[in-house]
């Protein structure tokens, strides 16, 4: 058992916020309006500490069935109302959410091990704009009209599918959350969110903030629990679910997709990235060491749009790898609740393992620049799943660590000669969620860019976020776009009227 001062410290700082759960956190179902204790319980752990800080239950076939029963019922009203009359209930859950804004602070950074300093860069702000976007997105938005030259009109309706089961990560949990709730329930459809079970301590909250927004019973569960043989895999065979949509890994996505099919649900599929961040020899070098740090490291590079292939143009190769290199060593790692923390843990010893792998791969066939080792740090952070910022070079691209996603603060970085040869390289993997290009050269970002076999390509900068843009990847990284109307055609079945004009 490890010394639990670091999590007397957490519990004294929750009850200075009015944390609003009984202490320690025992995680509850949210089903039907009510917060259900459940069973089989299992650890909730600080990644930062490896300390059991509570515990969430298990749901199976009876919690799965009561929840999308629960929704199933709240739909027949819910799916009725206009988007007007949902939108007030949708604002209070924002609200909620932001008064909650400091407890989801220290929330997220308990679940994830990830910096507090992260959670206050406008993340919270995001976690409400997911809601209140949609909410008003669905009042302030028509529909189509084709006019025929016969003098018949085709017009398209609108209406909500059913029970959305929203299947979520661990990486950014309430943001991707609420990334699904928005659309799912602005779009008059009701949900039962399936958080990852390394990460209960958000979505319980979430239920909180939909509770106190007075949301109908029913339109917004919660049922925790595992993917396989669990509640998550349960979820995607009920004959009552009608639409999933998931973030998550790539090989998880292809099960889900199997296991939909008998029942024939509608999908989308946020996957795995492997981003490829080029620097050409025009970038602004101190700014695009900048962003790639940002691109590899934020949330210790566990994020599926991480940069996590460097693809360097000759001439600035070298001073770029040494800046990258200084910058890398110089992020403060330790105390995730530590305001001054730049990097903190990994999210479980196994996927640090996993990430272990892939450093002591790159051992043998590439160059550990920096990084490559758990941190030195103090009792009790010494049990935490820390891994100092990583960088690769002299890696062939056709290796693993150029091909998969590692999701770990590890980058490799590569050399290139030809505007031609770096598109190559950036197309070359199976994933397709997103790239950075990083020049000055206006044409040149325009040539890439249209080049990139990607969703979202960001130039000079990542992670800049608009919801009206699409959002999803190519290739191996997804299917299906979300955002503003791009979620339409998930989100809502479509109808089109044809008026014959005698
Ligand atoms: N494209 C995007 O927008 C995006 C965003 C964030 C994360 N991701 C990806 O998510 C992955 C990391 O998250 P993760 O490790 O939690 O992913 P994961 O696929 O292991 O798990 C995601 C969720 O699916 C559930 N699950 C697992 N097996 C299931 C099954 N058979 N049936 C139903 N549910 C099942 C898990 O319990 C969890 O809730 C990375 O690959 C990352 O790239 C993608
Ligand atoms: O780790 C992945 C982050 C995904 C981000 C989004 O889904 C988003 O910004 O909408």
């Amino acid at each position: 058992m490890v010394e639990p001062k670091l999590y007397k410290e957490t519990l004294e700082r929750l009850k200075v916020l009015s944390f609003p759960f009984e202490l320690p956190l025992e995680v509850t179902h949210y089903i039907g309006g009510e917060f259900v204790k459940g069973e089989n319980p299992f650890p909730v752990i600080y990644p930062a500490t490896g300390e059991v800080i509570g515990s969430a239950p298990e749901g199976r076939a009876k919690e799965v069935d009561l929840a999308v029963e629960a929704a199933h019922r709240a739909f027949q009203s819910w799916g009725k109302m206009p988007p007007s009359e949902r939108r007030p209930y949708l604002r209070r859950f924002a609200e909620k959410i932001r008064e909650y804004r400091p407890v989801f602070e220290v929330l997220e950074s308990l679940d994830v091990g990830r910096p507090i300093r992260e959670n206050r860069l406008g993340y919270v702000d995001r976690m409400a704009n997911n809601i209140e976007f949609f909410a008003d997105f669905a009042v302030t938005h028509g529909s189509e009209a084709y006019p025929m030259e016969n003098g018949y009109v085709n017009y398209v309706l609108r209406f909500p599918v059913g029970v959305a089961a929203l299947i979520t990560p661990w990486n950014m949990p309430s943001m991707l959350a609420t990334w699904k709730i928005g659309p799912t329930l602005a779009f008059g459809n009701t949900a039962v969110l399936k958080p990852a079970e390394f990460t209960p301590l958000g979505a319980w909250l979430l239920a909180r903030c939909a509770h106190e927004a007075g949301l109908p019973p029913g339109v917004f569960n919660v049922v925790h629990g595992f993917g396989p043989d669990s509640a998550g895999e349960l979820l995607t065979k009920h004959p009552l679910v009608r639409l999933i949509s998931f973030t998550g890994e790539t090989t998880t996505g292809r099960i889900i997709l199997k296991n939909a099919a008998d029942t024939l649900k509608r999908t989308s599929m946020e996957l795995g990235g492997k981003a490829a961040n080029l620097i050409f020899a025009s970038a602004d070098l101190d700014r695009a060491v900048e962003v790639t740090v940002r691109a590899a490291f934020f949330n210790q590079g566990e994020v599926c749009l991480a940069g996590s292939r460097l693809l360097v143009e000759r001439p600035v190769y070298e001073p770029f790898v040494e800046k990258l290199v200084a910058a890398a060593r110089a992020l403060r790692i330790g105390d995730p609740l530590d305001p001054e923390t730049q990097m903190g843990a990994l999210i479980a010893e196994e996927h640090l393992e996993k990430v272990m792998g892939y450093v002591e791969h790159a051992k043998r066939v590439a160059t550990v620049l920096t990084g490559g080792k758990r941190p030195d740090l103090p009792h009790p952070l010494d049990k935490g799943y820390f891994l100092e910022p990583t960088v690769v070079v002299d890696v062939a691209p056709s290796d693993k660590v150029c091909q998969e996603e590692i999701f770990g603060p590890m980058v490799a970085v590569l050399p290139f000669d030809t505007e031609e040869e770096a598109i190559a390289l950036a197309n070359n993997t199976p994933y397709g969620l997103n790239a950075i290009v990083q020049t000055r050269d206006v044409g040149q970002a325009v040539r890439v860019s249209a080049a990139l076999e990607v969703g979202t390509v960001w130039v000079n900068d990542w992670f800049v976020r608009d919801l009206r843009v699409p959002f999803g990847g190519a290739k191996q990284s997804g299917i299906g776009r979300e955002g503003g109307h791009y979620g339409y055609e998930f989100y809502y079945e479509t109808k089109n009227v044809c008026i014959a004009n005698r």
